[in-house]
């Protein structure tokens, strides 16, 4: 091995000429700045196809980002392999299909859906939703309920009822005397039931007793409870509107019964998995209390967890994600160190090594989480930058690791709460941030690998066709920064060539002087 390799995620921090709602380009970043300037830098990409997304009209997420990052290739992601198992049919030929459709039919009880309701691609897509609908109906399925949750984090900010409309349009269209069916529940998705890495259990209790036990503030159909929120709370965005219930004469119309059947129908994991657990727990389960459990059969659209197996049953199988950057230091023997505070704890952990929550060696990697904040970043938006980057110097300090990373959430988790100020804020802290873990690199021998996941405190503001600007709470499909820095020479990069997160991977193995694996991806040094 050459130098360790020290390299940084800022979370949500693209790269763009275009100045409109650009905090990135606004803040006061001058680390950044000077690092672009004198080091060897190019940007990547990291959205659409790049990161095995189904279209290039499809923004990057973490996940999809992470396990390119941690992997070096490109694997079909959890939309395109469910697209294609609706579409070829497979996923109705499945075994836990079958079995959640013939338990209701002997029942007689509801197969109902939960998910996030929109076409954002990142965590589900309605469009799965619908056409498991409409095949539950041709089945002799007589009873199915859906529970919404809300977003405005992957589409615009308070676009629910344009999916409510269509979700409405085509239950409208499938009911009839033999077929009832009906939205059940809901609320926004930062308010109930989708908490990750269990920063906040009270979220998915909240979920779970709207959802399971028909619990909550009553309306007559989910338009009402959206419009009456916003009326009560003006400019709340969509993923902070409250959970609700529907209920007819006083009675929910969808708790859930034994004999029930019931799909998670989000393919990305982190945000599963706490529900997940819940309804696959057995009586030791104590996150919260679940009440009276009714007895149903439980399914997510993929496995969550590949070493944990959540949940126990599943519609798809998820991308078997091989060859990882990990495996290979773990190979050569290098220690590796992974930090970052909760939100993204998973991100730099579970998806950078393929979606595995357990190590490959307990004794080479060694994994640090900084407890996040429970509040809206936007009144914290240094959230824990200080204490990740105390740990990495530490960890650099230490002289013990090979190849050290971690993950400033900040651009990303400020950016998705649509507050300008707070974005630019949190921008300048990984500025900040940065700033330290340069100069310890400096001072330890260790080479600074600067990119991110995707965009987001990039594009705050949007203009539409008529020219009217609204902030952007989601992703951008910018292209992201890549730096190389080192004190003692230049590692000169190919700027030509279009390359993407899955080489980065290669790009680090090659400054450490290792021999890649032969399915990797090139790497971006000349
Ligand atoms: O918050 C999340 O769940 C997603 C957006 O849906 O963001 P990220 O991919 O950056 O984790
Ligand atoms: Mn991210
Ligand atoms: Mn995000």
């Amino acid at each position: 091995m050459k130098k360790p390799v020290v390299l940084v995620v800022m979370d949500g921090v693209g790269e763009s000429s275009e100045a409109l709602g650009n905090m990135v380009m606004q803040a006061t970043t001058p680390t950044l700045d000077a690092l672009k300037a004198n080091d060897p830098f190019r940007t990547i990409k990291a959205h659409g196809t790049a990161v095995g997304l189904p279209s290039d009209d499809d923004m990057g997420n973490s996940e999809v980002g992470h396990n390119a990052l941690g992997c070096g290739q490109v694997y079909s992601q959890g939309a395109k392999l469910v697209n294609e198992s609706i579409e070829g049919g497979s996923i109705y030929a499945s075994d836990t299909w079958k079995e959640l459709v013939a338990g209701v039919k002997t029942s007689g009880g509801a197969l109902h859906f939960i998910g996030l309701l929109s076409d954002g691609n990142v965590h589900s897509n309605i469009g799965h939703l619908l056409a498991m609908l409409k095949e539950a109906k041709a089945e002799g399925v007589s009873k199915a309920r859906v529970h919404i949750l809300l977003d405005g984090r992957d589409v615009p900010a308070t676009s629910a009822l344009e999916y409510v409309d269509q979700l409405e349009n085509t239950i409208a269209e499938l009911k009839d005397a033999s077929f009832d069916v009906c939205i059940a529940s809901g609320g926004g998705r930062m308010q109930i039931t989708m908490d990750r890495y269990q920063a906040n259990w009270s979220m998915v209790e909240k979920g779970w007793n709207i959802h399971v036990h028909g619990e909550g503030r009553a309306f007559a159909s989910a338009k009402e409870a959206i419009e009456t929120y916003r009326a009560e709370q003006p400019g709340v965005i969509d993923q902070d509107l409250p959970g609700f219930v529907i209920a007819e004469n006083g009675t929910p119309v969808g708790a859930m019964k034994d004999g029930d059947s019931v799909i998670l129908f989000n393919f990305r994991g982190d945000r599963a998995l706490e529900l997940s657990m819940a309804f696959d727990g057995d009586a030791s389960f104590d996150k919260f209390d679940r009440g009276v459990m009714p007895k149903v059969l439980y399914a997510g659209m993929l496995e969550y967890d590949g070493d944990l197996h959540i949940p126990h049953k599943y519609l798809v199988n998820p991308p078997q994600i091989r060859h990882t950057l990990t495996e290979l230091l773990v190979e050569n023997g290098i220690n590796e160190y992974a930090c970052s505070e909760t939100q993204k704890y998973g991100h730099v952990t579970y998806f950078w090594n393929g979606n595995r929550s357990e190590k490959f060696s307990e004794e080479l990697e060694t994994w640090q989480e900084v407890p996040s904040d429970v509040r809206s970043f936007d009144e914290c938006p240094w959230m824990k930058g200080t204490e990740i980057t105390d740990l990495v110097i530490e960890a650099i300090e230490s002289g013990k690791y090979g190849f050290i990373r971690c993950n400033f959430p900040n651009g990303d988790m400020v950016g998705h709460t649509g507050n300008l100020y707070a974005t630019e804020i949190a921008v300048e802290t990984v500025d900040l941030c940065l700033t330290r873990i340069q100069k310890a690199c400096d001072e330890h021998g260790c080479i600074l690998v600067v990119t991110a996941d995707h965009g987001n405190s990039d594009q705050m503001l949007e203009k539409n066709k008529k020219g009217v600007v609204s902030v952007r709470t989601a992703h951008s499909l910018r292209p992201v920064p890549f730096i190389i820095h080192d004190a003692d020479e230049r590692h000169e990069m190919d700027m030509e060539s279009p390359f993407g997160l899955a080489n980065v991977a290669p790009t680090v193995v090659e400054l450490l002087g290792l021999k890649p694996y032969d399915c990797w991806e090139k790497s971006m040094l000349k």
